[in-house]
């Protein structure tokens, strides 16, 4: 690729992937099937999706490590095989336990650097980054699952890349490295980069992300802001007369709906339902923003059968050690 074809944003910190009709098949089991969505710079996106619903193996697609059965996936127009810089373009860590056990976390760090021309001090400054300086001189083999994620972000960080792709990350770590990834992810998007996350839980990453990507069973069943899932705002309140406070409220303009033994006004406005109810001389018992219940939603989106719950012989074998389906990838 020459400087005069690439399609590389020079100006910009992060790059736009993009998956078009995407689709993997395993022999004749359909992985991914016809999959389109696209990911921007400056912001986190979780792709989300049950256990199996074909989510690795996207990303195993973006990065060039296996080859799609149909479609394509871009990163900045580019596919990755064709990238000039892959390191500097696109940092991925898919699974946290590839690690040489035998060699310091340092020095699997050095021999990656190396291979891009990038030195230790940038291999230094990544390991303070992530927080395992000293532990990183040590073999990883001893590393607990969360130094393992951590080692894995310094790794992808190393070229300093515009596109961060994580498989998993919160995996094995503590509520305090959770909110560390949190505010790490969150620190990475605003300089400008694209960071694609995966996690089988919407719940998870509910606070890391600002826009997600749902998948079941390899299909596109949502792509959109986080917060448009929340729907819209709502309170909740309880009084003694509903239909009294329904009433005063609809003076206010507000409507509200009765669920259960309380009210269900469309307002986020706290405030003004207190208000509304003093002057109508109703008390109030409880009075509270209503939230979505994300592991229901997310339950409903991806519900149906689950391809990985029912007929085992449904899916083929993975290969348990490389994790690649056979010879042509
Ligand atoms: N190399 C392979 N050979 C055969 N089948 C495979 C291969 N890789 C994945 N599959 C199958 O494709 C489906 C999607 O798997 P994938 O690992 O992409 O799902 P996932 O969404 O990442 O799930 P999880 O959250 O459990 O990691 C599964 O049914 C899986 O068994």
């Amino acid at each position: 690729m020459t400087a005069t074809t690439t399609t590389t944003d020079r100006t910009g910190a992060g790059a736009r992937i993009e998956v078009r009709d995407l689709t993997k098949r395993f022999g004749s089991f359909t992985a991914v099937d016809q999959l389109s969505f696209s990911v921007e710079p400056g912001r986190i996106t979780g792709f989300l999706g049950p256990n199996g619903a074909g989510k690795t193996t996207t990303l195993r697609m973006l990065l060039g490590l296996i080859r799609p059965t149909g479609g394509s996936a871009t990163i900045e127009g580019q596919r990755y095989q064709d990238i000039a810089s892959p390191m500097r373009m696109v940092g991925s860590a898919l699974e946290a336990t590839n690690f040489h056990p035998g060699r310091t976390g340092r020095d699997h760090l050095r021999v990656l650097a190396a291979a891009t021309g990038i030195g230790d001090a940038r291999v230094d400054e990544m390991l303070e980054l992530v927080g395992i300086p000293a532990a990183a001189r040590k073999r990883a083999g001893g590393y607990s699952m969360g130094m393992r994620q951590r080692l894995g972000l310094a790794a992808a960080l190393l070229g300093d890349p515009k596109v961060l792709i994580l498989d998993e990350p919160a995996n094995g770590l503590d509520p305090e490295g959770i909110r560390w990834l949190r505010g790490f992810l969150r620190h990475l998007s605003r300089q400008g980069k694209t960071i694609l996350v995966s996690s089988h839980m919407l719940q998870e990453v509910e606070q890391t992300v600002d826009d997600v990507v749902i998948i079941n069973n390899g299909r596109l069943v949502k792509q959109g802001r986080m917060s448009e899932l929340h729907g819209d705002a709502k309170t909740i309140v309880r009084t003694t007369d509903l239909d009294a406070l329904a009433g005063a409220l609809r003076v206010a303009d507000v409507t509200s709906e009765t669920q259960d033994d309380a009210l269900v006004a469309a307002t986020d406005d706290l405030r003004l339902i207190g208000d509304v109810a003093l002057r109508a001389g109703l008390p109030v018992y409880e009075l509270r923003a209503a939230t979505t219940d994300l592991e229901a939603l997310f339950f409903q989106l991806t519900e149906g059968t689950n391809r990985n719950l029912g007929d085992e012989s449904a899916a083929p074998e993975r290969d348990a050690i490389t994790g690649q389906e056979g010879a042509n990838g």
